[in-house]
């Protein structure tokens, strides 16, 4: 298998990965998945509930075993969760399978994505911009360190994302 017949999104809550993935992954007419989506129908829970119960490094566990198994796939679009980057082996099996967009966005986009949101434990806190901040400080080098594109998925709607994605995508498929 080669790196570029794989698609992996990554990028902070709130970016856009499972939105684009879904219209990229329809736009090359090949399979979409989603790393939270297929542990919570692993699981039979929501994401909140395994944090809840194992807590972070429960869901990190859990994340890299799905990570694992997905990367094993051909030809695929995979959004991935925000933290994926976190652990070193998850980079490697990225890096290794897959072309990988880092979706960017502001601190100010994120917000607004995801203020009513009630899905992302991490966010369940008093202050969302520190912690969103706190992550982007924390992620940003990890990201940028496995990114072989990066777009501003803020300044954009989301299918002309998918359009960027799909020109620097061709463009290494030439
Ligand atoms: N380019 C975009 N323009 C406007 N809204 C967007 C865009 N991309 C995503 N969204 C919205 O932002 C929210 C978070 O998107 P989502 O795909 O869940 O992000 P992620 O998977 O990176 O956390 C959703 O409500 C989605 O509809
Ligand atoms: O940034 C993170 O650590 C997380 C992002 C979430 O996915 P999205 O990035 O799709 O919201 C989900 O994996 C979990 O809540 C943890
Ligand atoms: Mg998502």
């Amino acid at each position: 298998m080669t790196k570029s017949e794989n698609i992996y999104l990554v990028g902070l809550m709130g970016a856009g990965k499972t939105t684009i993935g879904r219209q990229l992954a329809k736009a090359l007419a090949v399979p979409f998945y989603d790393s939270d989506k297929a542990i919570e129908e692993r699981t039979g829970v929501d994401i909140p509930t395994i944090f809840e119960f194992e807590g972070e490094e429960g869901f990190r566990d859990r994340e890299q075993k799905m990570l694992q198994e997905l990367t094993k796939m051909q030809g695929i679009v995979l959004a991935t969760g925000g933290g994926v980057i976190l652990r070193e082996e998850n980079r490697n099996l990225l890096i290794k399978n897959g072309f990988i967009v880092y979706l960017q966005c502001s601190i100010e986009r994120i917000l607004e994505r995801t203020r009513r949101d009630t899905q992302r434990p991490l966010l369940k806190t008093e202050n969302p911009r520190e912690r969103i901040e706190t992550l982007f400080v924390q992620r940003e080098p990890l990201y940028l360190a496995c990114a072989d594109y990066k777009i501003d998925t803020g300044i954009m709607q989301s299918k002309e994302v998918v359009e960027h994605i799909l020109t620097a995508y061709r463009a290494i498929n030439h």
